[in-house]
Formats: C-alpha cells, structure tokens, sequence
C-alpha cells in the first residue's frame, strides 16, 4: 500500500467519531456552496443536547436543509450569502445570521488572522487521487485557507462531486487532514433549476447586447437575469468572448458549447474561464467535470479588482433588487430584512471600471407584485429605512431595467435622478418627479418624460 493510502485508512472514519471533535463554543466552518457537509451535519446535529453556541459559518446554504441550524441554543449559524433557503428557514423562525464580505478578501482573511479563529473545517470534496490530493471540487472560494489555519480539517468524501481543474487552491493533501469520513454513495451534487429567462430579462440583455463586442470579458452574477444574458450571447454571433467570474453557472455553459465563449484574446487564462465557485444544474457539473475550459481559483484570484482591471473590455452583469434616486444601489436586503448578501458585487463592479473600455452593468426588473398582487416600482425615491447600500452612488457605472440603460459614472445628482426615472415603469415616473424635486435633484429643464 503506498504512504497515502496508508493515511488514507488510518484517518478514515465514522461521520460520528469524526464530528466528536467539535466542543462547546468552538468556530466551525462548513464548506461553502456545495462543500456543505451532509453526513457530518447530521451526525454534529445528533450531538445537540450536549454542545453549546458552536459557531458554524457557510456561504449560500443549498439543500439539503442543514440539520445543525433546527438547535439554535447549540448552534449559531451564519451565512455569508443569504439564499432562498436561507430566507425561508429565516422566516420560519430559525435563526441565520448574516455575514457581510468582500469576497476577494475571503482567503486573506484566514492567512492575515482577520476572522474569528476556525477550530474545525468540515467540508465535501471529491475522493482521493493516487497522489494523495482531494479535489476541493465546484467551491475553491476560500476553503484552502480556511484549512491552513484551522485546529482540524474533516474531508466528507463525494464519489459524484465533479473533479475541478485548477487554476490554483484546488486541492488539499492527505497530510493535511485530519480526519476522512466517505458520504454513502447515493449522496448526490444537489442539481438546482435553470430560470428560463423572463420576457423582462430578454428586454434587459437586449439592452445590453449593444455593449458587448467581439473579444469582451463576460462576468454574469448570481440570479435569474444574468443567466438570461448568458443565453442570449449563446444565441448571438458573437466572437472570441472570454469569461471570468467569481460564480460559474449554467450560462457559461451555453457560452462555450456554442463556441461564442473561447477566451482566445484574453492576455492570461486563455482559452479558460477562471471562477471560484459554481452553482448550478447537474449538466453543469458534468461539463465541469476534468474540464480544461473552466478553472478553480481561489476567491483572493478571480475577484481582485486589480486583476479584472487587467483584462480589456470586461463586460460585469450582476442584479439588483432596488435603486434609489440618488443611484444607490440596493442587491441584499428589503428594509431590514437579509435577502442575500454583497458578495463580490463589488469586487466585479470595481474590477470592471478598471478595465480599459470596461463597463458595469446593475440590472433590475423595474417592477415586481407585492403579495397582494400589486405592481410596485423597484425604482425607489429614497431606499426604505434600513436597507442596505451594496453599492454606493459614486462606484455606479449602468443602471439597466427593461426601460433601457444608462450610465451614472460622471453625472451629477439631477442627471442621474433623471436616468434613473426614465429606467422606471411610466407608470411611476410622474411620482418620482415629485420626489426628486422635493429632494432637490430635479431641474425644471429636465426632460418631463425622463
Ligand atoms: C455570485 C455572484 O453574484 S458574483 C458577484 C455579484 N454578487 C452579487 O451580485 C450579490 C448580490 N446579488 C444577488 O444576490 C442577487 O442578484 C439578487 C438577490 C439581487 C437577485 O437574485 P434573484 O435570484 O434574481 O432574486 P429575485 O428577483 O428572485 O429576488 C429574491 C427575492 O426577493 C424578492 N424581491 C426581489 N425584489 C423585491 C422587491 N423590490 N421588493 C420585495 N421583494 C422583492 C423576490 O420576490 C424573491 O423572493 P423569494 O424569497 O420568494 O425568492
Ligand atoms: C461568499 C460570497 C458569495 C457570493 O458572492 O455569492
């Protein structure tokens, strides 16, 4: 038996002698994204009665439903991208506190001694090469460093987790493991729906198509309108696109199976997309799978702003759930209440301006219905009290809704009060007049029809 082998068996063990390590009290990371840990979260939820305020982090919390946050006196969990499952276990009672990031910062935080010592990481991986190295898998993000300085690492093996080329961060070692506990092989990679894209988002990629050009560096964002672009670039007779991105999704599948997406004049990475974690379809995962099109990096890599700003023409697509008059843009929370998270929003906001002809995009539907069916303008006078600013007035390149987009970088207040209401639904644009001339951001000569 060769030496890795040898570790292999020695620390190879039950998820219950695994997870007895955790004490009262301790930080425990699990992966993010699909890391999270699924025998080893039930068998850590089985010891409840006897643990007290253990501190789990994760980002993104995907099905299935964590066992360890229905024992709120046990555990504290926090979660540094609040997703639906995190809202509806949040609204139901549970408790999930959230964590702001930013995100290309994440490696660095562990190595520099910034977050909260990590007592243990447990995190899901794929099954041992015969050099000894496990795969990290769709979620490099910050996992590697977490592990270098954390008290114990705890590997759950999944035999169906793609083996994700790197890049770089990738893949731990044996030696630096401490205990190794194999998920039963039915534990599958959880396949998440593809939105097909809305009317909105098609009229809100349009939009944005006249941007794009042939050799453009495409980052797209988390939500249903980004992916919808993604689509819509599939269908076009774009040329040479590059991708790089902090969230690999089903898009970029559709990109480079139709040949719009080669990376061929990107000055590195080329002829790959770089990304730190992906989120998606099992047909994603499969195409993932020992594919040298797209690379696993570390989170501190593909969201350094100074490395997106060395790639020309980066085109940055990310949501928004509200904009305010003044520009401020609004991805996470509806007044008090945490519906995701900043993210790398920021890192690709910046990132993207640095960029030689680079621009970013903010897109929002200009509407939605509220529950009693009634159409509510996403274009806001002021954000409701409470609400957060993800990004702020001053770090906004476009604003895009299905009404069209428009640039705020270098526009005063009265011209960006008067973009932003021509991007509303008309419906609401004569009450916004109102209010932005109550605000003093309105000109009597501005344009009636915004
Ligand atoms: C991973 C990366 O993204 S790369 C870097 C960029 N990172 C980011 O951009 C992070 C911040 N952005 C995001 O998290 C997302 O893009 C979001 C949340 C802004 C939009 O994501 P989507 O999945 O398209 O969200 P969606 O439009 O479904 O809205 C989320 C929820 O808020 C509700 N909602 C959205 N806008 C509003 C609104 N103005 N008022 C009330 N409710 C609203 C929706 O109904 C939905 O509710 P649900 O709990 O029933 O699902
Ligand atoms: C941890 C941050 C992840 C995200 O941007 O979705």
């Amino acid at each position: 038996m060769s030496d890795v082998m040898e570790l292999y068996r020695q620390k190879c063990v039950s998820a219950e002698k695994a997870v007895s390590i955790v004490k009262s009290h301790d930080v425990v990371d699990y992966g993010f994204f699909n890391g999270k840990p699924v025998v080893c979260d039930q068998a850590l939820a089985a010891r409840h009665e006897e643990l007290k305020d253990v501190f789990i982090h994760t980002a993104v919390t995907i099905p299935p439903i964590p066992e360890v946050i229905k024992y709120p006196g046990s555990f504290v969990y926090h979660d540094l991208q609040f997703s639906k499952l995190t809202r509806v276990l949040k609204s139901s009672g549970l408790p999930a506190f959230y964590l702001p990031i930013m995100y290309h910062q994440a490696p660095a935080w562990f190595r520099d001694g910034v977050a909260d010592h990590r007592n243990v990481v447990i995190c899901a991986v794929c099954p041992m090469d015969r050099h000894g190295y496990f795969n990290l898998g769709p979620h490099p993000s910050a996992t590697l460093a977490s592990m270098e300085q954390a008290d114990a690492v705890i590997l759950e093996v999944v035999q169906d987790m793609p083996r994700c080329l790197g890049g770089s961060e990738e893949s731990v070692h044996i030696s630096q493991v401490d205990y190794v506990v194999e998920a039963p092989a039915d534990q599958k990679m959880t396949d998440l729906p593809v939105a097909e894209p809305t009317d909105t988002d098609r009229r809100i990629a349009g939009h944005i198509m006249p941007f794009i050009q042939d050799g453009s560096c495409i980052q797209l964002g988390i939500g249903g309108m980004p992916n919808a672009v993604g689509k819509i670039i599939a269908e076009s007779d774009l040329k040479d696109l590059g991708g790089h991105t902090e969230m690999l999704s089903d898009a970029y599948v559709d990109m480079l199976l139709s040949g719009r997406m080669n990376g061929a004049r990107k000055p590195f990475d080329i002829g790959r997309v770089p990304y730190t974690f992906a989120l998606g379809s099992r047909r994603m995962y499969e195409f993932m799978d020992n594919n040298p099109a797209v690379s696993a990096y570390p989170a501190s890599y593909t969201n350094d702003p100074k490395v997106i700003g060395q790639i020309d023409n980066f085109v940055s697509i990310n949501n928004a759930l509200q904009v305010d008059l003044f520009s401020q843009i609004n991805a996470e929370s509806l007044g008090t209440t945490q519906v995701s998270g900043n993210g790398g929003m920021w890192d690709f906001v910046i990132g993207a301006q640095w960029s030689k002809n680079g621009k970013s995009f903010i897109c929002l539907a200009s509407t939605y219905k509220d529950s009693e069916g009634n159409l509510r303008s996403r274009v806001m006078p002021r954000l409701k009290e409470g609400s957060i600013v993800t990004i702020p007035r001053h770090q906004v390149d476009y604003v895009v809704t299905e009404f069209g987009a428009a640039r705020m970088r270098g526009q005063s207040t009265w011209s960006r009060a008067e973009r932003i209401i021509g991007l509303a639904h008309p419906d609401f644009r004569e009450e916004l007049i109102r209010e932005a001339q109550s605000m003093g951001i309105w000109r009597q000569s501005s344009k009636k029809d915004a």
